[in-house]
């Protein structure tokens, strides 16, 4: 996202009366100076924790970094609020390396800088050291339409497995209002009724799950976090990643784009709708979604998973309702399934890989050998 230019209000700010205005609020079109802005700003997200209690003195919790602007700011507005309200808790930064070449790579070192410029202890862990596949490899082995789904899963269980490294169980990211208007409109638009009932969830814990995943700027907008990243002079990452967002998230993006420039209340309205949702039980579907779908097996029979016709990539229904157990049989992950997700993807994308050998033992020409089986494919 471009840095926000700042808008031309030849008025005196609209809550001190006394300072000019430099800018007019996204949340609400108010006329504010910076200082008016700064302090709306971080007291909303402190009334938004208090509120929803995501904090006690004592707790440890480790902060999602990623080096964006999202991460950054609420890495340098907890440290804020916990100083100046005394929250009592210890922050940490939790990095995950996906092993994107000239974006990752790029972004960690400036978590590594915050880690300074915030005096926070920071954890990196990686794709390659968890799962042995880096998301450039994932790529390039199972294509870029599916890449949002299998960084999604990894992702999910490496923050996991990271703050268990550290010995906390809460994980504080930075999803903010947009990110969650966009999750409901996505859910409503595409019918998923099971998540729509869940985007708005401030504070999530999988059943049997030690991690508590929360998200402190749920009411808050992203112009806004731009905005107090630009005066306050953060230092962040603001390169997009390399792979394509999510196809059907990206059109939400732009849908709600559109909205906000007519209507700026409707994230939160939104973000209110769809706290409102009762989500009745799902009903049982006896048939593939798309005609198209496509099926990758693993050798397994349990261990099935679905291309869809949209690019998605969902898992078998036998897996997904298996409930006997709450650790992975391969990883011993917490899962309510036999396999763990990242299982069933890294399954997939072993049985697919294409297996190269270095045969040292015939030089041709002075060149070693390289020998390729490609598995599973037939010319
Ligand atoms: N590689 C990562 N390591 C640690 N946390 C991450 C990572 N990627 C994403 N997160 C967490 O998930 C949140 C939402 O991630 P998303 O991919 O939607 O990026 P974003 O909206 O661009 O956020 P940011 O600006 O912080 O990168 C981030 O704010 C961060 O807290």
């Amino acid at each position: 996202m471009s840095t926000p230019k700042p808008v031309k209000v030849s008025a005196l700010c609209e809550l001190c009366h006394g300072r000019k205005a430099v800018m007019k609020r996204p949340k609400n079109l108010q006329k504010l100076c910076k200082e008016c802005f700064y302090h709306v700003f971080e007291t909303e997200i402190h009334n938004t924790i208090v509120a929803n209690s995501l904090f006690a003195p004592g707790d440890r919790v480790a902060i999602g970094a990623s080096g964006g602007k999202d991460s950054t700011v609420l890495a340098s507005i907890l440290k804020t609020l916990n100083e100046r309200y005394n929250y009592g808790v210890e922050l940490v930064l939790l990095s995950i390396d996906e092993g994107i070449k000239g974006y990752r790579d790029d972004s960690l070192a400036t978590v590594k800088r915050n880690q300074v410029q915030y005096d926070m202890p920071l954890e990196i862990v990686s794709y390659k050291d968890l799962y042995s596949w880096t998301m450039d490899e994932i790529v390039s082995c199972a294509g870029i339409r599916s890449s949002c789904t299998y960084c999604g899963v990894l992702r999910r269980q490496a923050l996991d497995r990271g703050a268990a490294k550290l010995g906390i169980n809460h994980v504080v990211t930075g999803h903010n209002a947009d990110d969650m208007a966009e999750t409901v409109l996505m859910n409503l638009l595409r019918g998923d009724v099971a998540r729509l009932g869940k985007s708005c969830e401030i504070s999530t814990q999988s059943e049997g799950s030690p991690f508590k995943r929360t998200k402190p700027f749920k009411y808050t907008y992203q112009k806004e976090i731009v905005l107090y990243a630009h005066y306050k002079k953060l230092d962040y990452f603001s390169t997009e990643c390399t792979y394509a967002p999510e196809a059907f998230r990206g059109t939400a993006r732009e849908l709600l784009k559109a909205l906000e420039a007519i209507r700026p209340s409707c994230i939160m309205d939104i973000i209110y709708s769809g706290e409102q949702f009762c989500v009745a039980p799902k009903p049982k579907r006896a048939t593939p979604k798309y005609k198209n779908a496509k099926k990758i097996q693993n050798g397994d029979n349990d261990n099935e998973q679905e291309i869809n016709g949209d690019g998605s990539v969902s898992l078998k229904k036998k897996l997904e309702s298996a409930t006997d157990g709450h650790r992975c049989e391969k990883c011993g992950y917490l899962t309510m399934n036999r396999i763990c997700k990242a299982c069933v993807l890294l399954a997939g994308l072993e049985a697919s890989r294409p297996k190269v050998t270095i045969d040292n033992n015939v030089a041709v020409d002075g060149a070693a050998k390289l020998s390729k089986t490609l598995e599973q494919l037939s010319f």
